[in-house]
């Protein structure tokens, strides 16, 4: 699990840092690391750095120094004024100081770009001459590297537009926000977190690895039987969405549950044909599944009701969400931005700039954990701690891909698993299919890579 810290509680570390250790050079370290990273991702050609104003500017400049020992260094101070000691360093080690125009003509002949504009200080959106350079490396495809975060995007939201898109990102003591959260993530390219001393503080903000998936995914032991493994309950799909029913279950089966009980309206033929191990009918079960494929179902209370004589925690998915029986501790919601927005009374484009309060929202007043589904899934607890789950690749961004998400963290649920531990691993374990069959694959044909990854993980561990 790696911590991800926002801007202030990072400025509350380095602080409580300099306390313990006064005069301790920590801008020197964050130079050492950026120096190292630069000279991996380019280790010859002429570097440009840019810098601002501020400590980040001067993170850059040191970093200009060190690297003028090897190679030609181009520093340009994109406000004028920068930081006072990094510009000496800079200039004693024979960095050559260009303008805004000296930058852009020597863009061509540069085998790397420093962006050390602004890191925790930085403002979405950059100024013009900024904006115009940033888009001059883009279209150049020239390797960019971001001091802290790609200048222009703020470090907690991710918002800002225009801003750097870095191929690589040095940050330091932990992650932020903006580091992975989507769309801003997309804009850090691979991010180092490098040590330089700093602790930072537990934060109620983590991101997932594949490590703690591994560590949690329940692997049946000598004394398992199909109802200690878990047994779950499907209420899922209409006469009008059947294929959902088929796609839930289909994630249960190849996350590794012990048995499936299917009590929805799709026929039974339909479903055994696909899944002949499906017991058809109610009956006990560890965790239901509901919602997903219901459509505006006018019986959606009595569905969730009944489901709840047979099971004492559900997955709610889709338009179940609409028929919460009051508060329901131990349930998991598994919402995307449009159903959160619907459920709090707002819009979706609020949802999509709070993602972690909204979620955190819904979860504080249900008493559910909430999947809050998309491009960054975000597991809210009850309790306020969110949890992100590891990002895969955009093509599972595909009808169905939700109604096998719900499956699957049914089948976690089941198994024993807490109920944000279940949406973490679940929501993981799906983008890691994805992400090891690159491609436009259907949501059912992933759902048939699950086993090759599960077991790749359970070796590993
Ligand atoms: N806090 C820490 O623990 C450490 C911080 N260090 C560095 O210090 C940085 C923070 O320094 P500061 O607090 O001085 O802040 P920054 O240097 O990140 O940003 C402030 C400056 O950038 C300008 N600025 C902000 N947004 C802008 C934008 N979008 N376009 C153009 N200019 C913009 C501001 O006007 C101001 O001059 C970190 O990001 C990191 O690089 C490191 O030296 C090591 C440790
Ligand atoms: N841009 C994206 N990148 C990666 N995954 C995405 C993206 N957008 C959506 N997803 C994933 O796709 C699934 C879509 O779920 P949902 O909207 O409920 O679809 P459906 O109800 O049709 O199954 C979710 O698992 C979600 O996390």
């Amino acid at each position: 699990m790696r911590a991800v810290v926002t801007a202030a509680g990072m400025r509350a570390a380095e602080q409580r840092f300099f306390d313990a250790n006064p005069g301790v050079d920590l801008m020197g370290r964050a130079a050492r690391a950026v120096a190292r990273v630069a000279a991996e991702v380019n280790t010859a050609g002429q570097v440009l750095v840019v810098a601002g104003r501020g400590n980040n500017g001067g993170d850059g400049l040191f970093a200009a120094a060190i690297l003028a020992a090897h190679r030609r260094v181009l520093v340009w101070p994109a406000f004028g004024r920068t930081h006072d000691a990094g510009q000496a360093a800079a200039r004693a080690a024979g960095c050559q100081f260009v303008d805004a125009l000296g930058a852009l003509e020597a863009l061509p002949d540069c085998g790397l770009v420093i962006d050390a504009v602004a890191g925790l200080g930085s403002r979405p959106g950059l100024p013009q001459a900024l904006a115009t350079f940033a888009a001059a490396c883009d279209s150049s495809a020239i390797d960019v590297l971001s001091v802290d975060l790609p200048s222009g995007l703020d470090a907690d939201s991710g918002a800002g537009q225009p801003s750097f898109r870095a191929t690589r990102t040095v940050t330091f003591a932990a992650l932020k926000p903006c580091h992975v959260a989507q769309p801003a993530a997309g804009r850090c390219g691979r991010v180092h977190v490098v040590d330089i001393g700093v602790e930072v503080a537990a934060t109620q903000l983590r991101q997932a690895e594949e490590a703690d998936v591994a560590t949690w995914w329940p692997t049946p032991t000598a004394s398992s039987d199909k109802y200690a493994r878990g047994v779950v309950l499907f209420d899922t799909g209409s006469a009008r969405y059947q294929g959902a029913a088929l796609l839930g279950i289909s994630g249960a089966l190849h996350a590794g549950t012990g048995m499936v009980r299917y009590a929805g309206p799709v026929h039974s033929g339909l479903i055994l044909t696909r899944y002949p191990s499906v017991v058809m009918g109610d009956g006990r079960a560890q965790a239901a599944v509901l919602g997903s494929g219901w459509g505006e179902d006018e019986g959606a209370s009595g569905r969730v009701s009944s489901a709840r004589l047979h099971a004492p925690v559900a997955v709610v998915d889709a338009d179940a969400l609409y028929s919460l029986p009051g508060r329901i501790d131990g349930w998991l919601l598994t919402p995307h931005a449009g159903e959160l927005a619907r459920l709090l009374g707002c819009s979706r484009s609020h949802v999509e700039s709070r993602p972690v309060s909204c979620a955190r929202e819904v979860a504080r007043v249900t008493g559910a954990t909430v999947l809050l589904k998309g491009a960054t899934q975000y597991v809210a607890e009850p309790g306020g701690r969110v949890t992100i789950a590891v990002p895969g690749p955009h093509w599972s961004a595909q009808a169905g891909s939700g109604d096998v998400l719900a499956g699957i963290c049914g089948a976690l649920l089941a198994a024993g698993l807490p109920a944000w531990q279940a949406a973490v691993a679940g929501s993981s374990v799906q983008a890691m299919a994805a992400a090891r069959n690159p491609g436009p694959y259907p949501p059912d044909e992933l759902a048939r890579r699950l086993p090759e990854v599960i077991a790749g993980l359970v070796a590993a561990d």
